[in-house]
């Protein structure tokens, strides 16, 4: 038996007529930064959706840390420390970047302090939220409410919000989508930091970083796994070229 902390067995989801993912099985192991990669509608939000919790299978099995979860509720998950990182949408945008990550501190760690708009002002949530916030280099923009940050900054914020929950595995959808190359840069670097420390699932487009990222990479076309392995042997691989990095060649 595998001591992966996070199993996919045989998961399906149907939308409709439409098998979005068929019969995946992946194991994520400890340590590694394992991509997801494919063509547009291939299926990979909906698999990231169904391993949070976000949405239920239609069948298989999703197990994490050693237990069964995929019957359980996205909070639950969660809680657990199966974590996806925020979307932007979901930043609150009036709020400082502090209080953002203070607020995510305090929902881990159940805090009992009742108006979550001054999450901020609790010592131990300020601090903990300021000391992510140093990680990803905006101690600096602590006072800045998040909707005036730049695209590279919110993306930033997104990852240190995720961390606040004290993931033991982290799901990331795009975190480099629409990103100038210099965030972006900035952006690899911290998951180059963050892969050291917890396992992550990273859903990306840019080519470059997932090759430069990814300790395996595995193909997804229309919702099945077509290949898995090191990230040499993808770019080798002659039906992945065919399938999906031949057309973002072109
Ligand atoms: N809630 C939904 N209801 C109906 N169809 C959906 C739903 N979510 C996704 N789909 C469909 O499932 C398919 C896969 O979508 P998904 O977003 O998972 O693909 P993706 O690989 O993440 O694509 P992209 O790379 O463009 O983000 C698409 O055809 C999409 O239209």
């Amino acid at each position: 038996m595998s001591n992966a902390p996070l199993q996919l067995q045989n998961i399906c989801k149907n939308y409709g007529a439409l098998r979005v993912t068929d019969d995946v099985s992946l194991n994520i192991e400890a340590g590694e930064l394992h991509a997801i990669i494919g063509p547009n509608g291939a299926g990979k939000t909906t698999l990231i959706h169904q391993i949070s919790g976000h949405a239920q299978s239609d069948s298989g099995r999703i197990i994490f840390d050693g237990q069964d979860v995929s019957r359980l509720p996205m909070a639950e998950r969660a809680r657990m420390g199966l974590v996806r990182s925020f979307q932007i949408t979901s930043i609150l945008p009036r709020f400082s970047a502090l209080e953002n990550v203070a607020i995510a501190v305090q929902a881990r760690s159940g805090s009992s302090f009742s108006f979550f708009g001054n999450a901020s002002k609790e010592p131990a949530l300020n601090d903990a939220a300021i000391a992510l916030l140093s990680r990803f280099g905006l101690a600096a923009r602590a006072g800045v409410p998040a909707g005036q940050m730049s695209h590279g900054e919110k993306r930033q914020l997104e990852i240190a919000i995720a961390l606040a929950a004290k993931p033991k595995l982290l799901l990331l959808d795009e975190p480099l989508a629409g990103t100038s190359h210099d965030e972006s840069q900035r952006l690899i670097n911290t998951l180059q930091e963050l892969r050291k420390e917890l396992p992550i699932v990273l859903i990306e487009h840019d080519m470059d970083a997932v090759f430069a990222l990814a300790d395996r990479v595995s193909v997804l076309v229309y919702g099945r796994i077509i290949a898995s392995g090191s990230p040499q042997s993808i770019r080798d691989n002659a039906e992945v070229r065919a399938a999906y990095l031949g057309e973002e060649a072109a």
